[in-house]
């Protein structure tokens, strides 16, 4: 028989690094709370009976957002056969408050108490028979991130699948509520016996979605009751239920926890924390730290890790592979078309994406320690405190940041926003941060018209135009179309943690993956059409200037004159950018790259493309860079806005806002770039 085990529990307590150990799966782990949006499947290593569930975390069952929801649907609707609930044991107190609530759905349950080893290096104490004993459940100790303990506890797990062993009901209300809460059972009569009390409990918590669920006469008679014991508590049901709970929690933590400190002591976070989110430094030191990943990135040695090992890769690329890869076609007697087609095409215009992997790989790095860390938390919460003021919400600097990745996973992370409003905004600006597949497009440019300028700068300041762009464009549209409140900002910051290198690399590694699987379909795919069509038309084999795709760009190229870069490559450029935004680079190697030899290509410096200097100058670089970096973004992101926004009319309007914005930076960028260069 299969069983289902769900993990349950608050934000940020490490199911997902549970799931990841128990199914070896490599879902995203981060040190905030609301990295998992979604709920996600797995099967137990160790026995393939066992579909393990990873659920998006949540402070209680009443929901308030888009992700919460999805826990508790789960938990009460499709109600697994037992529930994991993850207890962070460094806050005990916090995260009972959900245990309790899931207790009360009568689920089988057990405790992973995680973060065992936070607990000791603290020196605290904690007797898990009493805690087990006052829950009424097994609590089984672990670290989840060392897979310590693991074992124990998938066997009570299973074990309290298979026995559908109900969770004991907790004494932990007054009289009046508990009276309360019977005579609502009672009510219930058609609702399955074990959900009566969790329903009950609901409903008179004045949880919505729960009393609606019921037939008009027991709704009435329900109310009834709610309304007779709100007057033995003081009004106000839902608060006297949470502070019960809270008793019950506090005494129970009282009896099984020996904390070595009691009262406040300053942890290491907390020294960190005066520096990090310090009222003047937080900002310059952002900025700082963004600039030093950057330098490391693209800089020049000795920090620039990632050129250095893009020369590598480079030079093998240019070199010895296309070398070899021509003297083979050509002692193959290979046609001149196939020859062409193989090294102006495929291998120059794949080339140009595979050169960037390696500073990729290094940026993808080092973003993966920043959100490991606990540190982009920080930066939510000291954005939060400035843009507030604008109408901005901090929460919305999470799926911002997570869109120096990509888009994709950043739109979804705007979940977490608890209203409509706010989650749509955030939607629709989050593209603009610069994805790691628009990278190429910087460097490439860099690489070919900066050669002798600081080059750290040129894709730095493209980065900060995403951000500034995102912020602006965010305060506009509060002001216009978003106007009202904006929500609390309600995150907590979590602990400062050194990231695992597991945990980095599988970051890093799962997002180069997504790139190279990318450049071995649909960005070779292109390829090979974009070789097509410009070096064909209706008369066969032609000049690029007579070339099929030359006549598509003209038509088009006006648009973008006004900009700088009215001519048929560069629009041809774009639109292939929108199936995937290194296309844009693999488009440029194929038009730009055949005329000239690869030895000269090498010589020019990695990445370069000697021949897009004839189209384009300094500036109109620059603004060609701002307007791939603004407009819409690739499919499988506007793809994700629609699946988000739930509405192709907003999705329309997502898409026309940012090319209209695109437009309009770039116009400025080149205009104003001219008068000043
Ligand atoms: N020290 C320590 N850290 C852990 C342990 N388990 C998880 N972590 C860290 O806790 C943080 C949160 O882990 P996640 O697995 O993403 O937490 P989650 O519960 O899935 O979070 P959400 O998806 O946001 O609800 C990460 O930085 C983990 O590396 C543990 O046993 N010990
Ligand atoms: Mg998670």
């Amino acid at each position: 028989m299969n069983y289902s085990i769900a993990l349950a529990g608050n934000p940020n307590s490490g199911k997902t690094t549970l799931f990841n150990e128990l199914t070896g799966s490599k879902q995203h782990v981060g040190n905030w709370p609301g990295v998992t949006v979604d709920k996600k499947e797995g099967t137990y290593r160790k026995n393939k009976e066992i579909t393990i569930l990873d659920l998006p975390g949540t402070y209680s069952l009443s929901p308030y957002s888009a992700e919460e929801i999805v826990a508790r649907d789960y938990i009460v609707k499709e109600k697994p056969h037992a529930v994991i609930n993850i207890v962070d044991a460094t806050s005990i107190e916090r995260n009972l408050y959900l245990t309790l609530q899931i207790l009360e759905t009568q689920i089988p349950t057990v405790i992973a108490l995680n973060m065992m080893d936070e607990v000791e290096a603290r020196g605290d104490i904690i007797d898990i028979n009493k805690l087990s004993k006052l829950l009424g459940v097994k609590v089984v100790p672990i670290v989840a991130r060392s897979g310590r303990g693991l074992k124990e506890l998938m066997e009570v797990a299973v074990d309290v699948a298979k026995a559908a062993k109900k969770p004991e009901v907790l004494d932990l209300f007054d009289d009046n509520i508990s009276s309360a809460v019977s005579k609502i059972e009672e009510l219930l009569d058609d609702a399955k016996a074990e959900e009566r009390l969790w329903k009950a409990i609901k409903i008179l918590e004045g949880d919505e979605i729960v009393t609606n669920s019921l037939s008009e006469p027991v709704k009435v008679s329900a109310e009834k009751v709610v309304k007779e014991a709100e007057k033995h508590a003081d009004g106000d049901t839902e608060a006297k239920i949470a502070d019960l709970r809270y008793q019950f929690i506090s005494k129970t933590v009282k009896v099984a926890v020996k904390k070595k400190n009691t009262g406040h002591v300053e942890t290491t976070s907390d020294k960190l924390d005066k520096i990090l989110t310090n009222r003047i430094l937080a900002i310059p030191l952002f900025a700082g730290i963004m600039y030093l990943i950057f330098a490391i990135t693209f800089g020049e040695s000795p920090i620039g890790v990632g050129v250095w090992l893009q020369t590598i890769v480079t030079d093998f690329w240019d070199g010895p592979l296309t070398t070899a890869i021509e003297e083979f076609l050509v002692n193959a007697g290979a046609a001149d078309w196939a020859l062409s087609l193989v090294i102006d095409g495929i291998l120059a215009g794949l080339g140009g994406i595979i050169s960037f992997l390696p500073q990729i790989l290094v940026l993808f790095l080092l973003l993966s320690f920043m959100e490991d860390s606990g540190y982009m938390a920080r930066v939510a919460f000291v954005m939060d405190r400035i843009f507030r003021r604008f109408g901005l919400s901090g929460k919305s600097f999470i799926p911002l940041l997570m869109g120096f990745g990509c888009s994709v996973p950043a739109l979804m992370a705007s979940r977490t926003l608890e209203n409509e409003k706010d989650r749509r905004l955030t939607m629709m600006i989050t593209p603009f941060m610069s994805c790691g597949a628009k990278l190429p497009i910087y460097l490439m440019f860099a690489a070919t018209l900066f050669p002798n300028d600081n080059q750290t700068l040129v894709v730095y300041s493209i980065y900060f135009l995403g951000l500034a762009v995102a912020i602006l464009s965010g305060i506009i549209l509060s002001k216009t179309l978003f106007k009202g409140d904006i929500s609390n900002f309600i995150m907590e910051l979590p602990q400062y943690r050194i990231p695992t290198l597991r945990s980095v690399l599988i970051h890093a590694w799962d997002k180069l993956k997504g790139f190279a699987i990318k450049a071995g379909t649909v960005i070779f795919a292109s390829t090979v059409l974009i070789w097509l069509l410009s070096n064909f038309n209706f008369s066969g084999m032609v000049d690029m200037e007579d070339s099929f795709l030359a006549s598509i760009g003209n038509t088009f190229a006006f648009i973008f004159a006004p900009l700088g870069f009215g001519n048929w490559r560069a629009t041809v450029g774009t639109f292939t950018g929108f199936i995937a935004k290194e296309n844009i680079v693999s488009t440029f190697g194929v038009l730009f790259g055949a005329s000239e030899d690869v030895a000269t290509a090498a010589a020019e410096g990695a990445g370069a493309l000697p021949g897009v200097t004839e189209i384009f100058t300094k500036v109109s670089a620059y603004s060609y860079m701002a307007f791939n970096l603004l407009c819409m973004p690739c499919f499988a992101a506007v793809g994700a806005i629609r699946r988000e926004m739930g509405s192709l009319k907003w999705t329309l309007r997502t898409v026309g806002f940012q090319m209209l914005t695109a437009w309009v930076v770039a116009f400025l960028v080149y205009n104003i770039g001219n008068l000043i260069f």
